[in-house]
């Protein structure tokens, strides 16, 4: 891609995004230009990626064609007041803010803008994200292609109704974070069982790589997939009637719900 892809904001998502970006070769390190107002930020970019850095967000605006919103979303108000006039009028804006819809991004713009929202998660970094994009009105086929490409280039992605935002947030924009609390759990068991710490997060973490693997390659319903394992009168039913006593889906079932509740209140609150 010979387009100039900025980030306002470099921090955890813009550096997963910049390094599954340069790993697939879509765009040099030249090609990058981020800003950011901590100091220490802008250091590890530069260390870790060798993407161009700045601390002015407005120098970002007028070099990026395609330009990533990738600040906390309590920030927009400021950082898009800031940015809203060296933005040209066929600038790509990609939003990846939770609860910021694209009717208050378009509000706080004032003025027609070309805009995709956008839902990653920080598997991108390795290649492996799963994310969703939302575009405006304004943004053409060819447009929304390009984004495409970007996000494919860091894992799978697909195009989605903004109405599902709030339940995409929920099932993988935050979901790595209960994925990592399950692998930890289980290595700790093993750790408990007398496993080496490092040995038993490879044993753990390779256990749901492949099983996600399965569900994704098999085409087979997970419950009969979980079926597979269970021996009759064997260890995994053991371990799976524990989990049910314990309420381990109704505990994913609730926290994901809360998840989404919160990603809505977010974005009421943004749009006021
Ligand atoms: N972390 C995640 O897993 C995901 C995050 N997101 C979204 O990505 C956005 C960024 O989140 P994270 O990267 O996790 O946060 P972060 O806190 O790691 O990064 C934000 C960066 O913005 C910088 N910043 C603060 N004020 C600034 C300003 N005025 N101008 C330029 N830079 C400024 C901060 O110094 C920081 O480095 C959020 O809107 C979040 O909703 C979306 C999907 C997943
Ligand atoms: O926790 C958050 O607000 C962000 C949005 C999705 C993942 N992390």
């Amino acid at each position: 891609m010979n387009k100039i892809i900025g980030f306002i904001g470099g921090g955890n998502m813009a550096s997963a995004i910049i390094g599954g970006i340069l790993q697939s070769g879509l765009a040099p390190k030249e090609g990058i230009i981020a800003s950011d107002k901590l100091e220490e930020a802008r250091r590890l970019l530069q260390e870790r990626f060798g993407v161009r850095i700045t601390e002015d967000n407005r120098k970002t605006a007028e070099t990026a064609d395609i330009l990533f919103l990738a600040v906390k979303p309590h920030l927009f108000p400021d950082v898009i007041t800031e940015i809203k006039d060296s933005i040209r009028s066929d600038t790509l804006l990609v939003s990846i803010a939770a609860g910021q819809s694209i009717a208050a991004i378009e509000g706080r713009f004032g003025r027609e803008i070309r805009l995709v929202r956008a839902m990653p998660n920080t598997p991108a970094l390795v290649g492996a994200a799963m994310s969703a994009l939302s575009p405006n009105q304004n943004v053409c086929e060819e447009e929304l292609a390009e984004v495409v490409s970007i996000f494919e280039s860091f894992g799978a992605c697909e195009v989605i109704s903004e109405t599902m935002m709030d339940a995409v947030v929920g099932v993988s924009g935050s979901s790595p974070a209960y994925v990592y609390m399950f692998i930890e759990a289980m290595a700790d068991a093993a750790v408990a069982d007398g496993m080496p710490r490092a040995q038993a997060y490879k044993f753990a973490a390779q256990a749901v790589l492949g099983s996600a693997k399965m569900v994704l390659e098999t085409n087979t319903h997970p419950g009969a997939l979980k079926d597979a394992v269970c021996s009759p009168g064997g260890t995994t039913i053991a371990a799976v009637a524990v989990l049910e006593e314990q309420g381990m889906r109704s505990a994913v079932i609730k926290a994901q719900r809360a998840c989404v509740e919160k990603s809505r209140e977010m974005g009421k609150e943004n749009s006021k």
